[in-house]
């Protein structure tokens, strides 16, 4: 078994919002067993509390970890978004301070994509106003504003993972695609790129966003463009609340320029299970409202507990960051008979050779290196052939300025 600077039943871990057993399973095969899984997510000032003693934290997308958080969490090693979104922590801050924030790009693209396709069929025949009237008694079986999707023209805006899986399904069930995106991508099947969002929303029966949360995506669909929209047109969002403008979109609603909609996610949703959701859109018939749960299937949050779990072991074991979205990429290979350092420093001017007077002047042989660097940040990890003191190094190399992380692993004496 690997062994680390700190051993493992010494690493902390903390599981928030309910992270499938996978999760725990995989943490649990890698030697890691201090574990403790929450429910619920928690607010600032139970992070503040908590977060200090904590070594690997895993959260989903309620958990929101601040500057003021991650400042606070002296031990944090590293951050497992067990999701797609990462908007909810501060990535800046966690690169600042040496923190790599791993996540699970693709476990849940197609529980979303599959929503979005059962929510058009529901829009575009009334379903839902139709079924809460029936258990209030009533009966309306009228065809008014009822569609098949057949030949409609579906928007997609975003045309990533998820844009593209909406895509294929679409088609499949005989819809027209359009899409828009910042980035010029490739269309498929018989889907055509917009040379504009007007364009898109001006030919569009339902415009579906699957874009991340941005400051160009912050109320991209506003006042105007829900008015570009075609009248009696639909809209779905499953991408980030900030997104749409809510109050714009109610008013758009109850004139009947937009006849439905289904929003699951939305610009504040509630921190607690017991906290009173409150939207403008309550209380609108036309509306599918949703608890944030697009990636909410056994089988995402399943492959989501493995994938996570593995990236947070990988980078425990052996400092490999494949798959952060905030540090320099590296995929490691373990080599037999060395002690491993790990080194994250703000990448300042002649870190390298700081770094590596620390080596040389021990006479100890260094049998590999890797640096990766970008303009803010560096890490370096360093393999040195036989023995060696390596708290004395692990020591020195703390004490070089700039440093933010330092570790050692499968040291040579113990
Ligand atoms: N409701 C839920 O439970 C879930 C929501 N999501 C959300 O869905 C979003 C999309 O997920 P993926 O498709 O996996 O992401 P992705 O990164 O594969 O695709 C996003 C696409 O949006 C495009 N884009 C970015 N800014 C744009 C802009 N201003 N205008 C037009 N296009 C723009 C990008 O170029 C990219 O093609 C995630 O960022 C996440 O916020 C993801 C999973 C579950
Ligand atoms: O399942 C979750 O907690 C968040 C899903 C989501 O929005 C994401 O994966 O980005």
């Amino acid at each position: 078994m690997t062994k680390l600077s700190l051993s493992k039943d010494k690493i902390n871990i903390l599981l928030l919002e309910g992270v499938h057993d996978n999760a725990i399973e995989e943490l649990a095969r890698g030697g890691y067993a201090s574990v403790e899984r929450l429910p619920r997510a928690l607010d600032e000032a139970e992070l503040l509390e908590r977060i200090g003693s904590v070594h690997i934290l895993g959260i989903r997308s309620r958990t929101h970890l601040t500057a003021r958080v991650l400042e606070a969490a002296t031990k944090l090693m590293a951050v497992g978004c067990f999701c797609i979104g990462t908007n909810q922590v501060d990535l800046k801050a966690a690169r600042r301070l040496g923190i790599p924030v791993f996540n699970a790009p693709y476990s849940n693209t197609r529980s979303v994509a599959e929503l979005v396709i059962g929510e058009i069929i529901m829009l575009m025949r009334g379903i839902f106003e139709k079924s809460a009237l029936v258990h209030g008694g009533g009966w309306m079986k009228s065809a008014k504003d009822s569609y098949e999707i057949r030949g409609k023209t579906l928007g997609i805006i975003g045309y990533g993972h998820i844009g593209t899986q909406v895509s294929i399904l679409a088609e499949a069930m005989g819809m027209q695609v359009r899409y828009y995106d910042v980035v010029r991508k490739l269309a498929l099947g018989n889907a055509r790129a917009c040379d504009s969002l007007e364009e898109l929303l001006s030919v569009s029966d339902v415009v579906t966003l699957h874009v991340p949360d941005t400051p160009q995506t912050r109320n991209m669909i506003g006042a105007a463009e829900l008015a570009a929209m075609k009248p009696r047109s639909h809209l779905i969002n499953a991408a980030r609340g900030q997104v749409v403008d809510i109050e714009a979109l109610a008013a758009a609603m109850k004139r009947d320029h937009i006849i439905g909609a289904a929003i699951d996610v939305f610009p504040k949703e509630p921190g607690a299970d017991n906290e009173v959701f409150e939207s403008a859109l309550r209380g609108i018939k036309t509306a599918i409202l949703t608890p944030h749960i697009g990636g909410s299937t056994v089988e995402a949050q399943a492959n989501i507990g493995t994938e996570v779990a593995q990236k947070l072991i990988e980078y425990s074991d052996n400092g490999s960051t494949v798959g952060a979205v905030n540090f320099p990429q590296a995929a490691l290979p373990i080599q037999a008979g060395c002690t491993r350092f790990l080194h994250v420093h703000e990448n300042r001017p002649g870190m390298l050779r700081k770094v590596n007077e620390v080596f040389s002047g021990r006479d100890l042989n260094i049998a590999a290196q890797f640096l990766q660097t970008d303009p803010e940040l560096g890490y370096v990890v360093v393999d040195v052939d036989g023995e060696v003191d390596e708290l004395e190094v692990y020591n020195d190399l703390r004490a070089i300025e700039g440093t933010l992380k330092a570790r050692f692993l499968f040291p040579s004496k113990r």
